[in-house]
């Protein structure tokens, strides 16, 4: 399953996307991620199974590939050795709460913010999920409550099961996946104005006056 084929663009940007997921022990990472690939729900699985999945599969009638990273809670200071650092591997994030666990969405509200100060983008593309929506009697965090925080974070959210739901956890990877693509077509639409050649010499003219400015700045304040 692991395949770190991951082409570029010409321009540098991936065709493909990263995923990671990240969450707190036991919140079902693993079993959203085995839901997604394969839509079989496992009870239990292998801690030492491969930690990046390539996926390909159809979104708005395109044929995409998805690469997916499970990850082990805190990865930081976990003894897992990672092929890659999932903080600057991903494109984009699926944050991962258990409704029946109050710590488990608090985590995830310090992931947002550490995650997008270590990125250094506000705009950094996440979704937060509540898994185990099942468990009704067990809940600890309600729909309204995760509702309410995350359009405040300005970040997608919804609530699933891994156990019961198929559409709603591929509805999470997908929404996740739409707002990558948004990311990169915009970069992509920066890039391909900033090589045009007139854009391309206004900017070396605006960096020379720039220059210019600094040095002329730089001796007068030497003489002072
Ligand atoms: N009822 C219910 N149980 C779930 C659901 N998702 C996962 N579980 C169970 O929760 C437990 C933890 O699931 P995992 O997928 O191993 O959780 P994880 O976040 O990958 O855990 P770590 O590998 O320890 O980080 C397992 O016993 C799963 O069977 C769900 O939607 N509903």
């Amino acid at each position: 399953m692991d395949d770190k084929a991951h082409p570029k663009h010409p321009n540098g940007i991936n065709k493909d996307v990263n995923i990671a997921v990240l969450g707190m022990r036991n919140v079902g990472k693993s079993a959203l991620i085995v839901r997604y690939l394969t839509k079989r729900f496992i009870g239990d699985y292998d801690p030492e199974m491969d930690d990046i999945f390539k996926h390909t599969t159809t979104i708005d009638g395109k044929q995409v590939t998805i690469h997916i990273m499970d990850t082990v809670w805190s990865y930081k200071h976990s003894h897992h050795q990672y092929k890659e650092d999932p903080i600057t591997w991903a494109d984009g994030f699926l944050l991962v709460y258990s409704v029946t666990d109050r710590d488990s969405f608090i985590s995830v509200q310090e992931l947002v913010e550490s995650l997008r100060l270590s990125r250094e983008d506000d705009r950094i593309p996440i979704v937060v999920v509540g898994n185990k929506n099942d468990l009704i009697h067990m809940r600890q965090v309600s729909l309204e409550e995760s509702e309410n925080w995350t359009t405040e974070h300005n970040c997608n959210m919804c609530e699933v099961s891994a156990s019961e739901d198929v559409e709603s956890v591929e509805e999470a990877f997908h929404t996740l996946y739409r707002q990558i693509k948004i990311v990169h077509k915009k970069r992509e639409k920066l890039t391909w104005i900033m090589q045009r050649p007139a854009v391309a010499a206004k900017l070396q003219i605006r960096q020379s006056l720039r220059n210019l400015a600094e040095r002329k700045w730089r001796s007068r304040t030497s003489t002072m």
